[in-house]
């Protein structure tokens, strides 16, 4: 292991480069009988699940004893019933590693023309992603597709790789396919990743690799002020979101978008806060959801904490524990926020305890 992490960067560029290609072309031929509905009722495509065969197939073989907590499992492909999805992820998910080699691809991580897996294999790997997390150690946290719901749209979504070392993340990167390279074009070109390393920065680059970009979050008025937050409600309180901008004296519109494209954007200052305040339905933010996106952020200068402050922990297990909600925003804007985050939490708290009298 190099403290650089210049290996492990090339390894998980490479698997997040050839898992947007696969998403992109999977989007267009996605077909409604190729989704399933998993227990938390979130649409889980062939796209998921072939993603996440090829990037733990790639790290599988860069990096064979580091283990891997993904979002998906295979439990549902190894039965009678999901025969006919396996063969789609087998076919596309090879389709995917025997594809040329690419600038900074290496024939040794399962890649290029003969390098086809067997179904057992490919179920192997993402079963590899079922690992439990924890306090120390070594590991990857990955999402194949966040933002499934954007994704099924047409809309943003994101291929989400981190590192995690001793529960800090050491390593981001983000594919974002549809994402414009340029905010100010949104007609201009799309598709994006986006990499960031601790101590070293953080950068944007097109899909290929070209024109990197470093990244720095820009300083906002409260003019230029504005909020990025999820586009499903059930995902996050867009109400709570709307009393803090009003304590804030916020006018600009949120941006709302889908998945850990609203960390990127944060980043590159499209958007000047990201508020994700839970909905009160007892769930629990998953590691692969935040750990790129939070390093993105704090390579880009800005900061990410819960709504108490502190920062988000990534040695819990597959979780981030007990939801406080996560505020990320440049270093001058992230205080003015949390407090208000605060002060509308109390007024919460206070309006409850009144409805009980
Ligand atoms: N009730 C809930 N509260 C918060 N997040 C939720 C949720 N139900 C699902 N999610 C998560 O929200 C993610 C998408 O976030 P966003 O709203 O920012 O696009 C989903 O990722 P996947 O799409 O990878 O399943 C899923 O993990
Ligand atoms: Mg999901
Ligand atoms: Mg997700
Ligand atoms: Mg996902």
């Amino acid at each position: 292991m190099s403290l650089t992490f210049a290996t492990e960067q090339q390894v998980a560029v490479a698997a997040v480069r050839r898992a947007c290609a696969l998403t992109s072309s999977v989007f267009n031929k996605l077909v409604k009988n190729e989704t399933l509905v998993k227990g938390d009722k979130s649409p889980v495509t062939v796209g998921d699940y072939s993603a996440q065969a090829v990037i733990n197939t790639i790290l599988g073989r860069a990096f064979p004893d580091d283990p891997i907590v993904g979002e998906e499992d295979a439990a549902d492909l190894r039965v009678e019933s999901g025969t006919a999805l396996k063969n789609r992820i087998v076919e596309l998910a090879n389709e995917t590693l025997v594809a040329d080699l690419g600038i900074g691809e290496m024939a040794e991580w399962g890649l290029g023309p003969g390098q086809e897996r067997i179904p057992e294999e490919l179920l192997d790997a993402i079963d590899r992603g079922t690992y439990g997390g924890g306090r120390t150690g070594r590991m990857w946290t990955l999402d194949p597709i966040d933002g499934t719901k954007g994704f099924l749209r047409g809309e943003q979504y994101a291929v989400c790789l981190a590192l995690i070392i001793d529960s800090k993340v050491q390593l981001g990167v983000m594919g974002c396919p549809n994402l414009p390279v340029d905010a100010t074009k949104p007609d201009g070109p799309r598709g994006c990743i986006f990499v960031a390393v601790r101590g070293q920065g953080a950068h944007q680059t097109t899909l290929t690799g070209a024109d990197p970009v470093p990244l720095q979050i820009p300083a906002f008025t409260s003019e230029t002020l504005n909020f990025l937050e999820s586009v499903e409600a059930a995902h996050s309180s867009h109400s709570f979101n709307d009393r803090v901008a009003e304590l804030l004296a916020i006018t600009r519109p949120p941006t709302r978008m889908d998945s850990q494209a609203k960390y990127c954007s944060l980043a590159r200052g499209d958007g000047a806060v990201y508020l994700r305040m839970p909905t009160g339905v007892g769930y629990l933010e998953k590691i692969w959801d935040h750990a790129p996106g939070s390093i993105l952020i704090e390579e880009a200068g800005g900061i990410i904490t819960n709504s108490r402050g502190e920062p988000l922990d990534f040695g819990l297990g597959r979780t981030l524990g007990d939801n406080f909600g996560v505020v990320a925003a440049g270093k001058e804007v992230h205080s003015k926020v949390l407090a208000a985050v605060m002060q509308a939490n109390k007024e919460e708290a206070e309006a409850k305890a009144r409805s009980r009298v």
